[in-house]
Order: structure tokens, then C-alpha cells, then sequence
């Protein structure tokens, strides 16, 4: 099978007149679908529950972007049955196989880039360039994991040994559940939807409830490749109830988790209990969350520095695992480089997103809520420069927020706030900065702002995260180009877009022949 070599989807300017037009004009149409129930899917049949759940515009609350129908545990077993059913026949596909229908909904995506793009903008609350971004990651992953799954397929050279054939292949583990978080809506979930399919697994997906319209739309996609009944199934749901009955259940073979550490660290706990009826140790991949920051030197190029501290603090409004939510700077440069920042935060727009603000809505009542109780714990724990404001009257808005003067210990620097709020410290050496910067139970992305070679070494010797930047913002990871994933309380390191991510959901199994 000959594929061309892997290429990230390029980024497009979507404010030129052509694309800002093309992109309203989904927009609209996007809104004209408004209110629509979507269906559960198991089995390959569509299944609509009387019990649904609304998915609201963060722009606008009072719009229901659409319902989507809610599973119970009945669900949930049926969901399973098939699953395990397909698994039989599924399991047994080639490789380069399943790896086609990855190309088929990369170039799905493709064509449908705006209206995607429409959907997170008017359910996320993703301004335009985010959008494109999170679409683009999705179609990378498809691209990306389809290779590796070809190159997997060739299994691992062994030592040659006399008169003995001996072979390590990949086989798929079996039933999985995938829970992706919100915040980036199709871009997690593709990839971590995917991957489970592509290295012969099935799967029961569920969604976010905040982002489930989106993850509708992508079972819509996945329905057009006509992928066999039983391999992907869609179960949207309240947690409380089938949370801890999925992961749970004894014929799931592994869970594959992205979200907040709270959540994480409950459904590990839920799947490693073992039942009498399970004939295996669940594995359990579970992506974090994060308290992740910048140290510039006093070398530092401070309007670069502070320009990449802005954009990685409160782009998506300081939604992302890696946001820099803390800027940690050498007492020599630092009232110059605060004073950049601040500059430099306060000329961004917030507004609804479709009118492409630099900052759109927080996703929802209860994070506009857990956030402006963490800008009044600011106030008592450092001096407040910027922002501060708030207004839920319409959308969930939140002003980009800086503190400065703050201890590293403080609430604001050490717990995730996932929201526009920027934490400064000072520090009076490089090592005492790299020092601060390690002082979280998390260890998901990090940046260095310096010009010397020899603190950058040190950094990269000392600086405990998965993904470490130099000289550029701490968010922004591409497929392939950087491999995604934290240490510690960020979770299990699986590297999504790196070729090992694959190995996730695989197991290995030599077969030797004697001749
Ligand atoms: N490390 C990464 O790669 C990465 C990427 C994106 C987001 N995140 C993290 O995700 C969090 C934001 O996302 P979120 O608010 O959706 O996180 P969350 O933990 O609240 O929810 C994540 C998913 O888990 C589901 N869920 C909640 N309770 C469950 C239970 N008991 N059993 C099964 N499923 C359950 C939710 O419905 C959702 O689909 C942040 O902490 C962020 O840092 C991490
Ligand atoms: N991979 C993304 C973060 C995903 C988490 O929210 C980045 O690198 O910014």
C-alpha cells in the first residue's frame, strides 16, 4: 500500500473576504439546524431516548444549539453486547483496512471544514482561528494514525534465530470506552475515537454533554463510511449513571480518558476494581489536566516573551490543559515584562464568538461560576492589574484576568482554574524560576523564554512536563510534530500524535514456528 507522506492540514485565514463569507454563510446555516434531536447509536441503528439534554450557545445561553438523546445502563448493555459481537470480526480486519476508513473521514472533514468549524463556534464558544485549529488537529489525527497503523502492521524486527521463525504482531485489546472532554470537540474525540479503531478495537463513545452536538455531528461522519454495526457506538449520558457502569463493567477491556484530574483519577479507580466475571486488568489511559507556565531570564526577548505568555494564557479563553496560567519571571526584567503583558492582555476583544473576538465565553454557568470564585480568591492572594470582570447576562463571559505579586503557593498558581486568568511571581534566579515551576502536582507543558544556550540545557535537563517549549508558548501542540501528553497528576503520558500512541491499545504476541 503506498500512502504520501504524512503533512499537517495547513491553517487558513478565514478573516479574508472569500473565507469570512464562506464561514458566515455556515455559520447561518448551522443555526438554521438549531434545536434538532440527535440519536443515540448502537448497533448501527439510531436510537432517540425520551430523555434528552440540551447543548447550549456559551455566547448565548437562552439558544439551544440542539437535544441529544441520553443513554441508560440498558443502553449501556447493549451497547456492550454489540460491541463485543463486532469486536469478533472486526478484530480480524488487516490493518491497512480499518487504516481506509481514516482517510475517508479525514477527507469528510475536509470538505466539510466550515460548517465544522460553525458547530464549535457556535457550541464551544471557539473563536474562528481556534475552530480551524481544533478541525485541522482532528483531520491530522485521522491522517497520522492511519500511517502508524500501517507501519504497526509490520510488527517489531526480531533477532534472527536458527531454525525459527519468529514474529511479535499487534492484536487489538477488545471492547473500549472513550470519554473525551469538551474543550477541544472534535479533535480529542476523533483522536482518541480512532485510534481505538484503527488498531482493531471497538468502541462505546461518550461524549461530553457540552459538546455533544459536535460529537453527533462526527457519528454522522463515521455513519457515511458505513463502518460495520457494533464497531462504534454512541452513548451520550448523565455520569451519575452510567459514568461508573461503563468503566466498570467487566467486559470492558480498556478506557481511554481524557478530562480533569478529579474525573481521572475516579474512573482509574472504578476500572482497577475487579470483578469476579473479568478475565482481564483493565488498562486505562486517562490525559489530565494541568498547571502549566513560562520562566523568561533576564536575557529574554521581553516583547516576544510577553506576547507568547499572552496568547497561551488566554487563548480559548485559557481553556486548554497546557494554558499557561502562570508566568514566573526574573526580578530583573520583571515590572518591564508585567508591564508588557498587561499591555498587551488588555487590547483583546471579548465578545460572542462568531464575531471572532480574541476571546470568546467560557463554556458554561458552572465554569463561570468555579472561575469567578478563583478571581476572588486572587484578589486575597495577589494584586489584581487586569481584568477582573464578568458577566453572565447573555454568555459566560469572563475579561482576561492577571494577578501579580503572588506567591507560587498560592491557590491561584498551584490549582487549575481553566479559565482567562494569569498568574505572576517573581523569582531571583533562573534555578529558583525552574524550581517554582516543578512545585504542582501536575507536569503537562511548559516554556522558557532565554538566550542562553546553557539555561535552556539546564531546562531541558530539569523542567518536569511532558511537552517543554523554548522560546515559544506552551500551547499549540501539532500531530506528529509534537506528541501530546503530561507526567504526575496530568495523567499517563500516552503521547497522542506521537507513533507510539498506537501501542495504547494494542497488545503484543510472539508466535515462534520451529523448523
Ligand atoms: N491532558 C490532556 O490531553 C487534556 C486535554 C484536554 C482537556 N484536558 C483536561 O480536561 C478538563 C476539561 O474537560 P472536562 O471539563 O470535560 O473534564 P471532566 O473531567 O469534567 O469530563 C471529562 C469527561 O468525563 C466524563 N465524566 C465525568 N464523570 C464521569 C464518570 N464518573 N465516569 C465516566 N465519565 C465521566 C464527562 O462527561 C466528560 O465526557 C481539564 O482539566 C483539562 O485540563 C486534558
Ligand atoms: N494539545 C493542546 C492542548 C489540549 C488540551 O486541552 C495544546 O497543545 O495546546
Amino acid at each position: 500500500m503506498t500512502v504520501k507522506p504524512y503533512q499537517n492540514e495547513p491553517v487558513i485565514d478565514w478573516t479574508t473576504p472569500e473565507r469570512s463569507a464562506e464561514l458566515k454563510k455556515a455559520i447561518a446555516q448551522v443555526r438554521s439546524q438549531f434545536g434538532k434531536t440527535y440519536p443515540l447509536f448502537i448497533d448501527g441503528q439510531a436510537v432517540t431516548t425520551e430523555r434528552v439534554l440540551p447543548s447550549l450557545n456559551p455566547s448565548k445561553h437562552a439558544e439551544v444549539v440542539g437535544h441529544v438523546s441520553q443513554a441508560t445502563r440498558d443502553h449501556i448493555d447493549r451497547a456492550i453486547a454489540a460491541a463485543s459481537r463486532a469486536f469478533e470480526t472486526w478484530s480480524q480486519t488487516s490493518f491497512q483496512e480499518r487504516a481506509m476508513y481514516l482517510f475517508k473521514a479525514a477527507q469528510i472533514m475536509r470538505d466539510r471544514k466550515a460548517e465544522l468549524m460553525a458547530w464549535q463556534i457556535l457550541e464551544s464558544g471557539k473563536n474562528w482561528a481556534e475552530a480551524d485549529g481544533d478541525v485541522n488537529e482532528a483531520i491530522d489525527f485521522l491522517e497520522f494514525y492511519a500511517r502508524s497503523a500501517i507501519e504497526l502492521d509490520k510488527g517489531q524486527e526480531l533477532i534472527p534465530w536458527p531454525g525459527e521463525d519468529n514474529r511479535m504482531m499487534y492484536i487489538p485489546l477488545g471492547v473500549g470506552v472513550v470519554i473525551p472532554p469538551w474543550n477541544f470537540p472534535l479533535a480529542i474525540l476523533t483522536g482518541t475515537v480512532v485510534s481505538a479503531l484503527v488498531t482493531g478495537n471497538t468502541v462505546l463513545l461518550k461524549p461530553s454533554p457540552l459538546s455533544s452536538v459536535m460529537a453527533a455531528k462526527f457519528v454522522e461522519i463515521m455513519q457515511e463510511l458505513h463502518l460495520p454495526a457494533g464497531v462504534l457506538n454512541f452513548v451520550p449520558g448523565d455520569p451519575a449513571e452510567i459514568g461508573d457502569y461503563m468503566t466498570g463493567h467487566p467486559d470492558v477491556r480498556f478506557i481511554s480518558f481524557t478530562g480533569s484530574k478529579q474525573v481521572g483519577l475516579h474512573i482509574d479507580e472504578v476500572a482497577h476494581r475487579r470483578s469476579e466475571k473479568q478475565r482481564w486488568i483493565k488498562r486505562v489511559v486517562a490525559e489530565m489536566g494541568g498547571k502549566d507556565g513560562s520562566v523568561v531570564d533576564e536575557t529574554a526577548d521581553l516583547d516576544w516573551a510577553a506576547a507568547e505568555i499572552v496568547a497561551a494564557a488566554f487563548g480559548f479563553q485559557g481553556q486548554k490543559c497546557s494554558a499557561g496560567s502562570r508566568a514566573i519571571i526574573h526580578e530583573a526584567v520583571y515590572d518591564e515584562l508585567v508591564a508588557k503583558i498587561v499591555e498587551r492582555a488588555s487590547q483583546l476583544t471579548v465578545g460572542p464568538a462568531e464575531e471572532n473576538p480574541n476571546v470568546g465565553p467560557v463554556i458554561d454557568a458552572k465554569a463561570f461560576q468555579k472561575i469567578t470564585q478563583y478571581i476572588e480568591i486572587g484578589k486575597g492572594e495577589g494584586r489584581l492589574v487586569l481584568g477582573g470582570e464578568a458577566d453572565d447576562s447573555t454568555g459566560y463571559f469572563v475579561k482576561p484576568t492577571i494577578f501579580v505579586d503572588v506567591d507560587p503557593k498560592a491557590r491561584i498558581m498551584q490549582e487549575e482554574i481553566f479559565g482567562p486568568v494569569l498568574g505572576i511571581c517573581k523569582v531571583s534566579s533562573f534555578e529558583e524560576g525552574v524550581r517554582v515551576f516543578n512545585d504542582t502536582e501536575y507536569g503537562l507543558t511548559g516554556a522558557v523564554f532565554s538566550r542562553k544556550r546553557e539555561r535552556l540545557e539546564y531546562a531541558r535537563r530539569h523542567m518536569h512536563c511532558g511537552n517543554l517549549y523554548f522560546n515559544r508558548r506552551c500551547t499549540g501542540s501539532l500531530v506528529g510534530v509534537q506528541p501530546f501528553g503530561g507526567f504526575d497528576m496530568s495523567g499517563t503520558d500516552a503521547k497522542a500524535g506521537s507513533k507510539d500512541y498506537l501501542l495504547n491499545f494494542v497488545q503484543p504476541k510472539t508466535v515462534t514456528e520451529r523448523f
